[in-house]
């Protein structure tokens, strides 16, 4: 499976551009024999939260026309990174899905771990159904967004379930960088899974200044391909799904666990 990860700037506050630039990148981007392309978090508005409700979609609507149509056109999945989204008369989510090479909606999930250290829970609700895993060309994936990222039992909940590729879509800020790529390691070693990352770049109206540094890493834990921290890029890997049962018979920690003496999982 080959995916490409755009890393891109986030304009915070114009969905408008937010929407031109993406569409830019699908025309500018060789996407021959590209199964799937991959967003980052909260990418038509960025962190405006004050104004979040301004720039929320409505049940994915309009984003998701958009994204299906060039999903078509292009024939390639995808895992659209995560949008401020309502349901009629709800609070904010914010909400990541998944369209198919056919433009059809397969996954749809609004983040469960709200960000403290950015005001999330002041300005957005918190998604109260569990990721899931969905097919991808038939392979199984689970997909989560940023601060999701740190909480191992989400992780292992969606490998226990079968994901074989895990995608984070984040705006993980520049200052915990170590913290993102030694938690998107981890994350891999110990699920001896993919892990697709896709970040953003630059600095919004807050202040705040994004890490960059999406990335692609296999079930040992080694990155296959990785961005820089301040450009725009699209990072490209091929996955070889059967590499994830060579990890696992080297390595048999799920036949290793002890459910029987673990407390609370
Ligand atoms: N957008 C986010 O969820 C950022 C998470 C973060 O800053 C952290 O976990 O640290």
């Amino acid at each position: 499976m080959r995916i490409k990860i755009f890393q891109f700037q986030i304009t915070d506050g114009s969905t408008e551009k937010n929407l031109n630039k993406v569409n830019k990148l699908f025309t500018e981007t060789d996407l021959d024999h590209t199964d799937v392309v991959v967003l980052p978090e909260m990418w038509t508005s960025g962190y405006d939260l004050e104004n979040i409700r301004d720039y929320a979609a409505n049940n994915l609507e309009p984003v998701k026309a958009f994204i299906s149509k060039l999903a078509a056109d292009n024939n390639v999945t995808i895992v659209a990174g995560s949008i401020p989204n309502t349901y009629g008369d709800s609070g904010v989510y914010n909400t990541a899905f998944t369209v198919n090479n056919n433009g059809k909606l397969i996954y749809e999930y609004s983040k469960m771990h709200l960000v403290p250290m950015l005001n999330e829970p002041e300005f957005l609700v918190s998604g109260n159904k569990p990721a899931e895993v969905f097919e991808i060309s038939g392979e199984e994936c689970g997909l989560v967004i940023c601060y999701d990222l740190r909480f191992p039992e989400l992780f292992r909940d969606l490998s226990l379930s079968g994901a074989k590729i895990i995608f984070v879509v984040a705006e993980w800020p520049i200052e915990r960088t170590e913290h993102w790529v030694t938690l998107l390691k981890a994350r891999a070693i110990e699920n001896q899974c993919y892990i697709v990352a896709s970040n953003t770049v630059g600095t919004q109206n807050n202040g705040a200044e994004f890490a960059g540094r999406s990335m692609i890493i296999n079930p040992f834990g080694e990155i296959l391909a990785e961005a820089d921290t301040d450009t725009e890029e699209v990072v490209t890997a091929e996955l070889d799904l059967n590499y994830i049962d060579q990890v696992r018979a080297d390595i048999p920690i799920f036949k290793s666990r002890r459910k029987d003496l673990y407390k609370n999982l």
